[in-house]
């Protein structure tokens, strides 16, 4: 279907052209005709397939730009998710003249009230510095027609609802709400009902959750040997971009010192990073100044970075939508992608549970041996001697060329070359990280991944927030003494309250809060 069939107004349709959109995805075609008609809506339909101007351009077309009034507000679990909304919806609405700002956590707060004076009339924001605009009243929520969360399952779960529930008390009541998400476990479908009237479902029907486009494997390893299995392959299979996952702060941070030690160009992304750090981390990885961006499910939902050709889950997720979302990094907007799970003993469970909910078995691979890990090697290195062959001269170098060919046998030269550039060395060095222990076993493979048996796995150290996935207890089985907004540092909320509502509002505000660790038995 073309654009111009939904009837939206001149000036969306040049954006739409110069985003180079041509024709609209499904979930596009189903969703806007019904958005611009005021229905609530939950969509759901695969990563990578247009939700974000699914709601955006429906959206877009009914703001009012002479309104200074915020109109549409739209609500993202991670900093960066929220940056790049903005920022299509920026683009897509710059003809039409509409003003959007983000806020989120991390960043100057003075500068984004000065910002927010401006008047966007849509404002994408993370639950904590929407709660903490709140309640300086330097945003307010009256004037809001259309309510989004995205990634409404990860929003819904227990770690965000109540911040989710005090925002949407500051909206109208009559506000039109959509939900959209690649994955919607009935539980929390049930949920965001509850914020909805008459909501319709749009469902894009696909033989599974995830997309065709990705090849997914999985590799049977032992705690001790994954490292090595997984540089293998990145050796045998060269992935021009790619993403590792892993389940802790930690492990993100040992990874990425690994890599580095044996010469790979990457780099970590977790919540612990300062914001200007991780800005820093993912403009390298876009520019592909890195190959490998290493994260914990903070980098798992919603961001679009184009050229992601492979994912290493180097953890196997503890939930399985988080695994649709995280091998959803590649095999985007119409391009293939790889992704590959390293699944140990005893972790068994959570593998078949991702299976169940995918509708699909993935392959096993079997990781390559240190033998053929170096020929792959020395197969790219003489590839690359070739390269360098090719567009090399003797201009400035005669002298010190003519000196070494001198001395050593041309075969010499060539065998210095190859080691040089297969890096042989530096690919088999030796590093530090630390073993885990499997993640205790699954409760059920039927609850899709939400009722785990109680207590923290050992590797997951309570307070790692997003990263173990442990958020609010209804995940991991503990209540978590810190509520933290996905990529933020923890904040401690346990005697915070909303102080006032902004004039007009006649909303009860929200309970007392107090987390605690609570372990269940
Ligand atoms: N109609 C279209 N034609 C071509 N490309 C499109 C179209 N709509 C969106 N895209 C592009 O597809 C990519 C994925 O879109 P988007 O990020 O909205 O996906 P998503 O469904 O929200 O994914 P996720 O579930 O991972 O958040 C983006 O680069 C976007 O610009």
């Amino acid at each position: 279907m073309k654009f111009e069939e939904f009837g939206l107004s001149p000036e969306l349709l040049s954006a739409v052209k110069k985003h180079g959109y041509d024709e609209a995805t499904p979930i596009q075609e189903k969703t806007i005709p019904l958005i611009i008609q005021g229905v609530d809506v939950i969509g759901q339909a695969q990563t990578g397939t247009g939700k974000t101007a699914a709601f955006g351009l429906p959206i877009l077309e009914e703001v009012d730009p002479k309104n200074p009034q915020i109109q549409a507000l739209v609500i993202s679990p991670t900093r960066e998710l929220a940056m790049q909304t903005e920022e299509e919806l920026n683009k897509l609405g710059s003809d039409k003249h509409v003003k959007t700002q983000v806020v989120f956590g991390g960043y100057d707060i003075r500068r984004q009230i000065h910002a927010l004076k401006e008047h966007p009339q849509i404002l994408v924001g993370t639950p904590g510095r929407l709660i903490d605009h709140l309640n300086r009243h330097t945003i307010d929520f009256r004037g809001v027609k259309t309510l989004v969360i995205d990634e409404a399952d990860e929003m819904l779960n227990m770690g965000f609802l109540e911040d989710i529930e005090t925002i949407v008390h500051y909206t109208p009541d009559d506000r039109q709400t959509l939900l959209f998400s690649a994955t919607m476990p009935d539980d929390i479908k049930k949920i965001g009902v509850k914020f909805m009237e008459d909501p319709e479902e749009v469902h894009i029907a696909s033989k599974g959750l995830t997309i065709d486009l990705v090849d997914q494997y999985l590799v049977n390893t032992r705690e001790y040997e994954k490292f090595d299995a997984m540089t293998r392959l990145f050796d045998v299979e060269q992935p021009e971009l790619a993403i590792v996952f892993g389940r802790t702060k930690r492990r993100v941070d040992e990874l990425t010192k690994a890599l580095q030690l044996r010469g790979y160009k990457a780099a970590g992304i977790h919540g612990d990073l300062d914001q200007a750090a991780r800005m820093r981390t993912l403009r390298s990885f876009k520019k592909g100044e890195l190959q490998f961006l290493v994260a914990t499910d903070v980098a798992a939902r919603g961001l679009d970075i184009s050229g992601v050709t492979h994912v290493y889950n180097y953890d196997v997720p503890q939930d399985p939508e988080s695994y649709v979302h995280r091998i959803g990094r590649t095999g985007r907007a119409g391009h293939h992608g790889v992704s590959v799970t390293f699944v140990v003993r005893g972790e068994i469970d959570y593998l078949r549970a991702i299976e169940k909910l995918i509708n699909k078995r993935m392959a096993a691979l079997k990781p390559p041996s240190a033998e053929e890990a170096h020929i792959a090697r020395l197969k790219n290195a003489k590839a690359e001697t070739y390269a360098v062959l090719g567009k090399t001269t003797i201009d400035n170098v005669e002298d010190e060329a003519t000196e070494i060919a001198n001395q050593y046998d041309a075969k010499l030269i060539a065998a210095a070359l190859l080691h040089a550039l297969s890096k042989d060395d530096e690919r088999t060095r030796p590093v530090d990280i630390a073993q885990e222990k499997p993640l205790p076993r699954r409760h059920s493979s039927s609850d899709h991944g939400h009722n785990f048996r109680s207590g923290r796995s050992n590797g997951n150290r309570g307070r790692n927030g997003h990263s173990n996935g442990n958020r609010g207890g209804r995940r991991g089985g503990f209540k978590e003494e810190f509520v933290i907004d996905r990529g933020h540092k923890p904040v401690d909320r346990r005697n915070q309250r909303i102080q006032a509502r902004p004039k007009g509002v006649a909303k009860a505000a929200p309970k007392k809060r107090e987390f605690k660790i609570v372990k269940k038995s």
